[in-house]
Parts: structure tokens; sequence; C-alpha cells
């Protein structure tokens, strides 16, 4: 390393400064600290990973430089370094990692890194993640750079915290309990943006409407807590059946709606291949096996259109003819 940082100051980039104050993103955030970080202490890859308590494991979330350990990685809290300084809130460095046993050092050193430093991301006496960096030098990393790297952990977990719990509360506020699928506030949101790169970029979507049939009928025969079942069973099929790229959101009581992106000519099919899967698909409740079918309406938005909502009314109509023609069909207009 070159010349060695002193224990009294640090120098931050404004750049940095000022992009960090400007980000309102978690992942925006985090990308930003593991670009800026080598640049401060002196690496040659630097990574966060976040905690993911009911698993007992780590995810690396950023990740900047040496690509030895990938970023979206799963790392595991025991038998790592990251998943010790974790648990023991304690900054670690290993300057040799030829000789590690752990297992995230082992893959560094695969990598090509020599010495590494992990330090914990703390909020009140919690740590939720852990920020690292690392070198292709031997013996890279000294007690001055420990107390840079511990106070920049410091100074960064304020910023990480407040955005973390943003996102969870704007996740919980666009998802639906029961079934845990998006709910109509995020429809708009998503829908509108749809809309405004049609009308802007002509990138075109499509929407599936989605009606469980005679739904309160199986609330009437089996109760209120096997439909619950049944939604929930319903939103997991729906799930495993559409692309990640498709938006799946619950628009209140059995109505469910699908925005495909993209010119889909096949867009019916794909409707169809949905119904199917429901039909196919059983609940157990108790001693009782539940079969239910669900009506599809389906449409594309149009070059007249001026706004969400015509797509969304023709996607109604569709629906209304399925259900008008006897239920468990697709219709697309
Ligand atoms: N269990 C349960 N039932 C719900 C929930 N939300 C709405 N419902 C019930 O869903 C039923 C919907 O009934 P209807 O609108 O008459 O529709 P349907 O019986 O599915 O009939 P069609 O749509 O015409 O096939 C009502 O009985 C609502 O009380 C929910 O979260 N859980």
């Amino acid at each position: 390393m070159s010349a060695s940082p002193s224990y009294e100051s640090i120098c931050l980039p404004i750049k940095f400064m000022n992009a960090l104050s400007r980000s309102q993103d978690l992942n925006e955030t985090l990308n930003l600290i593991s670009y800026w970080l080598p640049k401060i202490i002196e690496s040659d890859r630097a990574s966060v990973c976040l905690g993911n308590r009911p698993d007992e494991t780590l995810e690396v979330y950023a990740l900047f430089g040496n690509n030895a350990i990938k970023a979206k990685t799963i790392l595991p809290i025991h038998g790592t370094m990251v998943g010790r300084v974790y648990q023991n809130k304690t900054l670690e460095i290993q300057n040799n990692l030829r000789k590690s046993e752990d297992l995230d050092c082992k893959k560094l050193h695969q990598g090509g890194l020599n010495s590494c430093m992990d330090a914990p991301l703390q909020k009140l006496g919690n740590c939720f993640g852990t920020l690292n960096i690392g070198s292709l030098s031997d013996s890279a990393y000294q007690p001055e750079d420990a107390v840079m790297l511990e106070c920049i952990a410091n100074w960064l977990a304020n910023y990480l915290h407040s955005q973390m719990e943003i996102s969870v509360q704007k996740k919980r506020a666009e998802t639906d309990p029961l079934t845990e699928t998006s709910n109509r506030r995020c429809l708009t949101t998503v829908g509108n943006e749809m809309f405004s790169r049609w009308k802007i970029k002509h990138q075109p979507f499509s929407m599936i409407m989605i009606d469980i049939d005679n739904f309160k009928r199986i609330n009437d025969c089996y109760g209120h807590n096997a439909g619950d079942q049944v939604l929930i069973n319903f939103s997991s099929v729906v799930r495993q059946v559409i692309r990640k790229s498709d938006h799946f959101f619950r628009m209140g009581g059995e109505e469910f709606v699908i925005l495909v992106e993209g010119n889909d000519k096949s867009i019916s099919k794909y409707a169809e291949r949905i119904r199917q899967a429901v039909e196919d698909m059983s609940v157990q409740y108790e001693q009782s096996k539940i079969k239910i079918t669900i009506s599809c309406g389906v449409t594309s938005v149009h070059r007249e259109d001026d706004k969400l909502e015509c797509v969304y009314c023709r996607a109604d109509q569709a629906l209304y003819q399925s259900k008008q023609n006897g239920r468990n069909l697709t219709t697309v207009i």
C-alpha cells in the first residue's frame, strides 16, 4: 500500500458525499458505498453485506472491483469471517488469506486477493450487515486502516439503516398482507409508469385481469379461513407460472391483475396457461380438497388510449364476457 492514512482525519471525496446525500434508494446507496470505498481506503475490492436474520445468512448486496465473491452471493454466518464480524460486532483483518480456513477468505484468495478487512454495520447496538474491503497485496491492512473503516462503517450505518427502514415500509405499503402480492396502490404506480413508457418510447404492454369464479360459494361452503387459504395458494400458483418481468397485483377480494411488458403476441395463450394451472391445482383445507377456476380478461395497450384506465376498462369488459360465457374462460379484446 502507498502512504498510510493518518489516525486523526479521513479524506472523503466531495462527489461521494454529494451523491450519498442525494441518493433516495437503498441499492443506489449500497452501490455508491462500494464504488467510493476503495478510493478512501486503498483496496482492490469493496462490498456491502446485509444480514438475513431468519435464514442466518448474509447477502453480498453491492460490489466494486475484484469479483472473487459475486454480488447477490448468499454467505453462511457460520464458517465465514464476514459472519463472525456480523455476529461478534467486531472488525477483523486477515492479512494472509491463503492461511485462512474461513469459506469467504478461501474464495477471495482463489479470486486473487491476499488481504481483507470487514467491519460491522450497526445501529442501536444491532448489527445489520458488514462493510468489506479486499486487496491483492499481502499484509495490506494496518491498525490505522481499521480505525478508518470502523469510523466509515459507523457513519454509513446511519444512512443505510434509515434507507432500509424506508424500503421495508414502502414494501409494506405496497403489499397485500394475505397473499403477499403487490396491492392496488402499487398497480396504479407501476401501470402509470408503463403507460408513460408507451406514450413516450412506444414500449407496449398488456393486462390480464383475473377473477376467481364463484368465490362466495367457497366461503359459504368451507368458511372464510378456507377462502383465505385458496387466495394464498392461488397467488402462489400464479407466481410460479408468470415470468420475473411480469407484475402481479391483488386488486381486492378475489380480483387480480397481471401487467406484462412488451408486445407479446401470444398473450392470450399466456393467460390460458395461467387459467389451466389454476384449474389443475387443488387446495387441501382440513379434510377437504377445494378446486377452483378463474375467468380472465386480456387486452393490450392501444394507440388511441389516453390513460391507463382505458386499458383497465377493456380488460374488465373482456373479463365480464368470460363470466357471461360460462366462466373458466379467457377473453381477449
Ligand atoms: N375469504 C375471503 N373472502 C373474501 C376476501 N375478500 C373478498 N372475499 C369474498 O369474496 C366473495 C366475492 O363474491 P362475489 O363478488 O359475489 O363473486 P363470486 O362469488 O366469485 O362470483 P363470480 O365473480 O361472479 O364468479 C365475497 O363473498 C367476499 O366476501 C378475503 O380476503 N378472504
